[in-house]
């Protein structure tokens, strides 16, 4: 029996991949001469529970790739889904609902909030959502101290050191336990012990909990801990 095309059909990804799926995407930025193609009939498919890293040099689209995987930037053609959702096919305000309950992002800059403690920092997305209990708080101090922070739970960021601001946002990312993380250089500001057991936690969340996770990077020892490794030039990705 054929079912008609309905719009729930048309936000619903058939191929049952409750993680990342870009189909086809390309992005196109400025206009005229200086147009840039930043992705360039991008296909990508992370399943749950699989680390995905991506490299490539500067200017090669990596992080137009996290931006349209995480609904930041809309892509100029071509479908994201995320959780089994088209990403793609949202208004803005449903986008940013989507992004809130299922995607985590570690930008190279940690952008903590300026007034709030680590803790507090970790708690704020699940007390937007209406979620914020007993196993959140002692979630919160889980992921504090699995980040080595448990000393600076209650300090500010203009308290803590570059990488501790990076991993008190690597912490704050994996709060909601999103099905989707996407990661920009989470190592740059971190000492290489540091930076091995930020992605050691990635990887274990990674696969505990079922994430598809996406990061781009420079650095080979994180390659090493990937699951699979995509190169990306001049917005293709291979
Ligand atoms: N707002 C914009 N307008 C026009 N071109 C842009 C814009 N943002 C980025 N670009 C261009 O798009 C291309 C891809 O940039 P992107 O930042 O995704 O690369 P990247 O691989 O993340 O680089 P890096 O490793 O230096 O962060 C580059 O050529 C860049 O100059």
């Amino acid at each position: 029996m054929t079912t008609p095309a309905t719009d729930h059909q048309a936000t619903t990804d058939t191929t049952g991949s409750g993680g990342l799926r870009l189909d086809d995407v390309t992005l196109t930025l400025g206009d005229g001469d200086t147009a840039v193609t930043a992705l360039d009939h991008v296909g990508l498919t992370v399943a749950p529970g699989e680390f995905v890293a991506v490299v490539g040099p500067s200017g090669s689209g990596k992080s137009s790739l996290l931006a349209v995987a995480g609904g930041l930037q809309r892509p100029t053609s071509g479908t994201v889904h995320i959780a089994g959702t088209e990403l793609t096919a949202l208004s803005d305000k449903e986008r940013t609902a989507a992004r809130l309950r299922h995607i985590g992002f570690v930008f190279q800059q940690s952008n903590l909030l300026a007034s709030l403690t680590v803790k507090e920092q970790l708690l704020l997305p699940l007390h937007i959502d209406g979620r914020l209990d007993i196993s959140a708080r002692a979630r919160a101090d889980e992921l504090i101290e699995a980040v080595g922070l448990t000393h600076r739970a209650g300090s500010r960021p203009h308290q803590l050191s570059g990488g501790e601001r990076q991993r008190a946002g690597l912490a704050r990312a994996l709060m909601t336990s999103p099905a989707v993380l996407l990661v920009d250089e989470p190592t740059s500001a971190l000492d290489r012990v540091r930076s091995a057991e930020a992605v050691q936690l990635i990887a274990e969340q990674t696969h505990e909990r079922g994430t598809a996770t996406v990061m781009v990077t420079h650095d080979t020892a994180i390659m090493d801990a990937a699951d699979r490794v995509h190169e990306m030039v001049d917005g293709r990705l291979s």
